[in-house]
Parts: structure tokens; sequence; C-alpha cells
């Protein structure tokens, strides 16, 4: 499990671990492993022009002992000083080992660019000269190496209110910083490696968590000599219409695909017949009124996936809310439950998986500061509606109170495709009939279905199908 910080989560922690130590110990540590990570980027550190962007604070101390580092190993360092202020003791270190000071024109002839304008200590948009020296940077021609954090990014959110530094490679000392996972702020990070300097006793709970493929593997149920179908999961998918006959098809193919026990599908007549002619393995009520009777036992339902919004629709997802199983509400559903609050009142757990669009519907706040702000809305939308949040994008999060928010980390570009929303909720909802809870289903899904995405695209553009058909590959990829 990769964890990850806000920056005062960090700061006490580096506090307490500062008062054991003699002054300068951590910021030497963190010098060490930001050159030895920048001298692996370099391959061949002499003779490299260096660039360092120094701050006014210790993010600028860490820039400049790792550019002495740099230096003693034969690299023409060069410091642009942007603040009011300097670390004077690693300016001075630099000044011995070689190192000059030059002005921000370096930047465009830099092979390799240490961004130590701001870490943990920034707030707000980054001010002038800083802003402009970013946006330098990021058309420069070297490769880019962010001290902590992306200067312009915020550690704790990972918002980005103005110029933000696009790094190749960020360093982040002492543990991950949340804005290093969270979009926009994950987007600046390039690779993110972390420095070690002894921090790990210190911390508390983390504030977010990314799943590894082994925690997966973990998490996953495999079916053993005992399984029978109801241990493989039994799950019930109320999706499709008329009009929307697709987005059943797909929602079932994501469940069999991801190791169903068993799919029950029911809709109408139309979805019907679509599924029946893909699916031969999915047991198929075909409804003529809203209801449920007959339809036999299921573990977990999905909910929503071109269903509609009209009255038919309406009915249905009353009789699928009023069970006692767990519930997958997506798509056509959200809107229903955004129209009928009283719909979510139930006891058994609830997964809703929006995109910013769709939760920004149901909470009632503008869509764009859903978009800026994924992580704050997602978190509380899980703490108003009582219910576990799969907050879809380019980095897909799982909020439920008073855990840390999951944030996915696998995918591709090439999986902001219509439908793939479709197919994920088949995946979650199967996990949700395997006994999973809707955190793990809904994070253990996503890192699936980015997974597969990222397999099915391999650079290319993929259809939704291929994505369904990626799933068993991404599970075998995990073992
Ligand atoms: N603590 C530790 O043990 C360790 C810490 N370590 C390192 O220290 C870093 C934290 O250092 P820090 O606390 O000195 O803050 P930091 O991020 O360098 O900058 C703060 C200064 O920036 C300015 N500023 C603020 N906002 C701004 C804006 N929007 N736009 C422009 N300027 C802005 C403001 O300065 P002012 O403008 O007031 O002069 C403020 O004082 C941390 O990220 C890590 O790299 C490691 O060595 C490991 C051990
Ligand atoms: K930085």
């Amino acid at each position: 499990m990769l964890t990850a910080y806000t920056a005062d989560q960090i700061r006490t922690a580096e506090q307490a671990l500062m008062a054991r130590l003699p002054e300068g110990t951590l910021m030497q540590r963190a010098a060490a492993g930001l050159a030895a990570r920048c001298a692996g980027l370099l391959g061949r550190v002499y003779g490299s022009r260096v660039v360092l962007l120094a701050g006014s604070g210790d993010n600028g101390g860490d820039a400049l002992y790792a550019g002495v580092r740099l230096a003693r190993r034969g690299a023409r360092v060069e410091a642009v000083l942007a603040g009011s202020r300097v670390h004077e003791a690693g300016l001075a270190a630099l000044k011995l080992a070689g190192g000059r000071i030059a002005g921000p024109e370096a930047v465009d002839r830099a092979d390799l660019v240490v961004d130590g304008l701001v870490g943990i200590g920034a707030s707000g948009a980054l001010r002038e000269p800083y802003a402009t020296l970013a946006g330098r940077v990021n058309r420069g021609p070297g490769l880019v190496v962010a001290v902590d954090v992306p200067s312009g990014v915020d550690a704790s959110t990972g918002r980005v209110a103005g110029a933000a530094v696009r790094a190749h490679l960020t360093v982040t000392m002492g543990a991950c910083k949340t804005g290093l996972l969270v979009d926009p702020g994950a987007g600046h990070t390039g690779r993110l490696e972390l420095v070690d300097i002894g921090l790990g006793a210190f911390l508390p709970d983390p504030d977010v968590a990314a799943l590894t493929g082994g925690d997966v593997t973990d998490l996953l149920p495999m079916p053993d000599a005992e399984s029978d179908k109801y241990r493989r999961g039994v799950v019930g998918i109320a999706a499709g219409s008329q009009e929307y006959t697709g987005a059943a098809v797909l929602a079932v193919g994501g469940a069999l695909r991801a190791g169903a026990g068993m799919v029950r599908y029911v809709g109408t007549a139309e979805p019907v017949a679509q599924v029946r002619a893909h699916w031969p393995e999915a047991v198929i009520t075909q409804l003529d009124r809203p209801s449920l009777d007959g339809v036999g036992r299921v573990q977990a339902w999905v909910l929503g996936p071109g269903l509609g919004t009209g009255d038919f629709a309406h009915e249905l997802a009353g009789k699928v809310l009023a069970s006692d199983v767990p519930v997958l509400v997506d798509a056509d559903a959200l809107t229903l439950v955004s129209r009928d609050a009283a719909l979510l009142r139930r006891s058994a757990p609830v997964l809703i998986t929006p995109h910013a669009g769709e939760l920004a519907r149901l909470t009632r706040v503008p869509r764009e500061r859903v978009e800026a702000g994924r992580l704050e809305h997602a978190r509380r939308a899980a703490a108003e509606l009582g219910v576990t949040v799969l907050l879809k994008g380019a980095t897909t999060l799982v909020a439920e109170e008073e855990r840390p928010v999951r944030v996915n980390r696998t995918g591709s570009s090439w999986l902001a495709t219509a439908g793939t929303g479709d197919v994920l909720a088949g995946v979650a909802g199967v996990l949700l009939a395997q006994g999973l809870s809707c955190y793990d289903a809904g994070s253990c899904a996503a890192y699936l279905h980015g997974l597969a995405g990222g397999l099915a695209a391999d650079g290319a553009p993929l259809v939704t199908a291929d994505v369904a058909a990626a799933i068993p590959a991404a599970i075998r990829s995990l073992s």
C-alpha cells in the first residue's frame, strides 16, 4: 500500500523526528537521496549542466545541498535564486563545491532542472517570479526533477491554482504527499520516488492510500475446490433500456469477465435480446413491469447503466434498493437518486460510482468546483450521503467516512471513452457479491479496470469491449 499524508501531518512527524537528531541531519538525508535520484536520471553526471531553482525555504535548501553533491561529481551546477531569501548555508556549500549563481535564462540550457522553489511550506498559487520560472522550466529542454512536490501543486490536496512545474520525476521526502496522488497534482508529478529520512515511526494514519498489485491480490477472493456459484458471487444487474442497450451488454460483460459465479440480468425486451445474443452465460429475466418477483437470489446488485430515468426505471430502482444486499448505484440510477434522495435510505451498503458531473448533480455543487477539489468533494459526499463514493476520473478516488481515501493509480488515457464505466460497474458488482466491502470492491475494481484498460490499449485506441475482455489478463498479471 502506498500511503500519503497532508503537509501538516508531515510537518508534525518531521518535528518529532527532528527533535531527536542533530540539526541539519534531515536535510542532508533528503539531499543525498535527491542527488542520487538526479544522477540516476542523468545517467552521466560529469560535465552535465544542472540548474537549481532555489526558493526561500528549506525546499531550496534541499536543492542546494543536492547540487553540492552533483558538483562534487563533476556536474556544472548553477543556482537560480528565486526568493527574497535563500538557504545561506546551502548556498555557501554550493559555492565551495564550485557552483555558481545564474539568471533565469540558465533554465534554457539545462540538461537537468531541480525544482526547489517551494515544497510543503507553500500556500496558494505560485507568486512571481516563481510562476514565470515554472512556465520557463516547462518549456525548457531539460529533464525536470521536483523536490518533494512540483512547485505550484498543493501538497495536501493536489490542487493547482495557477502556474505549476511539470516534473519528469518527483523525489519526495520522508513520505508521499496526498497532492502527488490526486489530480490535477498527480498529472504534474511524473515518476514518483520516495527518500527514506526515518519518518516512518512518527507518521499518523494516512490521509490517502493507493493499492498495489500485491494488495489487490490479497483482497481478491480466489476460487478453490469448494467454490460453488454462490461463493464466486451471484450478481444482479438492472441495466439497459429500449434506447440504451449497449450499457447492459457491457456491464454484464464486465461482471462475467471478472469471474462472477453467476450474472442475473433483468431488463426490458430490447436489452434482453442484446444481452442474450452477447452473453449466453447470463441468466435473464425479461421485465414487463418494474418488479423483481421470481428473479432469484443475488448477493449484490448493479443498478443503473443505460437504465433510463423514466417512471419504469424509477420504480425498478426502488425495488432494487429495497433489497437487503449491497447495491452499486451508477449512471442513470444516480440521476434517479439525485431526484429522489429517499431511495438511498437503506441499511445495506451502497456504493455510488459517479463522474464529476454526476457527483455535482447529486450534491448540488457546481461541476467546476468538484473538478477542482475532487478529494474534498468525494469525502464530503461520502459523509453527507452515508455511502461509499467511487469518483471516476483520471485518478479514480474511493471515499468512505473515517477511512483514508483510496486513490487508483492504474489506467490509461485511452480509457476515457464511452461505456468503460459500465464495465467498471460490472466488475465492482461481482466483488461486492463475493463479499468485499464497498471500499475494497470499489478500489480493487478501479485497479483491475485501469490495468485492463492499459493492457487493452497498449498505446493505441481501444473500444470498451476490449477492456472487459482484458480483465482476466489483468487478474492473471497480479500473480
Ligand atoms: N522540515 C523538515 O524537517 C524537512 C524539510 N525538508 C524540505 O523542506 C521543505 C519545507 O520547507 P519550508 O517549511 O521552509 O517551506 P518551503 O516549502 O521551502 O517554502 C516556504 C517559503 O516559500 C515561500 N512561499 C510560500 N508560498 C509561496 C507561493 N505561493 N509562491 C511563492 N513563494 C511562496 C515563502 O517564503 P517568503 O515568500 O515568505 O519569503 C515560504 O516561507 C520540504 O518541502 C522539504 O523539501 C526536507 O529537507 C526534509 C526535512
Ligand atoms: K518543489
